[in-house]
């Protein structure tokens, strides 16, 4: 487990691209075979990815950092596929899911395994901090309501789904949701926002290898970029924004941890407020 220590606003100014990347951005956690997990100060949310090999499931273990004897027993838990297909099996009880299904795990459950049916599925995982049992449930992408936003004259058009929210599947504190562009549209989250109360991570994918997204942070008055390839996490402090644009229409999992789960509790910025 990486750890990712939490950045004071005024730090941002004198990182180089190198050093920007190296606190912001996660890059490499599909690694066949293997779970990656980073975790980050900020509000200690935990972001990982599993990619088992068909036939070779592989363990959520627990990890030094969280002084405790399994994952989950302070933690909850969100998975998504977000490549090819697999189950989840949690204390002994399978859940299958296919592309872009989300699986939530309430804090206790003791034994947590990602099995994949196909070659190359990857399963992202987003934890937080929990104080209370919820029950482990699946949001599929193909039963959830999709709240269309954006315009084709401002390049935005696209799809918001939530998974795991106050109105949805039930959480502690942890909420995560997906947003799909449509093709030809490029701009996620613009006008952009900040939230005081959350720190959020975008896992970007769906992105061809020769596309990017160049995901815009920092205050909104001093903006910075990180120029982002498919399937790479940008965690955005809560006194950050977090938008892109990509060279081509790509999707991205959203995913908070925080002081609320109010997902409208947020700090509007007009675009003509960005520097
Ligand atoms: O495209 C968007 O706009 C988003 O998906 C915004 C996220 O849902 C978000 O940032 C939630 O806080
Ligand atoms: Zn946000």
């Amino acid at each position: 487990m990486e750890i990712r220590h939490a950045t004071h606003p005024t730090q941002l100014p004198a990182l180089d691209t190198d050093q920007l990347r190296a606190r912001f951005l996660v890059e490499g956690l599909f690694a066949p075979g293997e779970v990656r997990t980073v975790y980050a100060h900020e509000d200690r949310v935990v972001v990982g990815g599993a990619a088992p090999l068909p036939g070779h499931p592989l363990a959520l273990e627990t990890a030094d950092p969280l002084r405790s004897s399994t994952f989950l027993a302070r933690r909850e838990l969100a998975v998504v596929v977000v490549r090819g297909s697999g189950s989840v099996l949690v204390d002994g009880t399978e859940h299958a899911l296919g592309t872009r299904d989300c699986l939530y795990v309430g804090q206790g459950a003791l034994d947590v395994r990602f099995a994949a049916a196909e070659e190359g599925t990857h399963f992202y995982l987003f934890s937080t901090p929990s104080h209370a049992s919820f029950p482990t449930a699946v949001a599929r992408f193909a039963d959830v309501d999709a709240l269309a936003l954006g315009e084709q004259a401002t390049s935005n058009v696209r799809e918001i789904r939530k998974f795991v929210h106050a109105d949805g599947i039930r959480s502690s504190q942890l909420v995560l949701g997906m947003t799909t562009l449509a093709p030809g549209s490029v701009w996620n989250t613009m006008p952009p926002h900040t939230h005081d109360r959350r720190t959020e991570a975008y896992l970007y994918f769906d992105l061809p290898p020769e596309h990017r997204v160049v995901h815009l942070m920092g205050e909104p008055h001093a903006t910075r970029n990180l120029v982002v390839r498919d399937e790479e996490v940008v965690i955005s402090p809560s006194w950050s924004v977090h938008s892109g644009a990509g060279t081509h229409a790509y999707s991205f999992v959203w995913a908070m941890g925080g002081e609320n789960q109010a997902y409208d509790d947020v700090e509007p910025v007009a675009v003509t407020d960005l520097r």
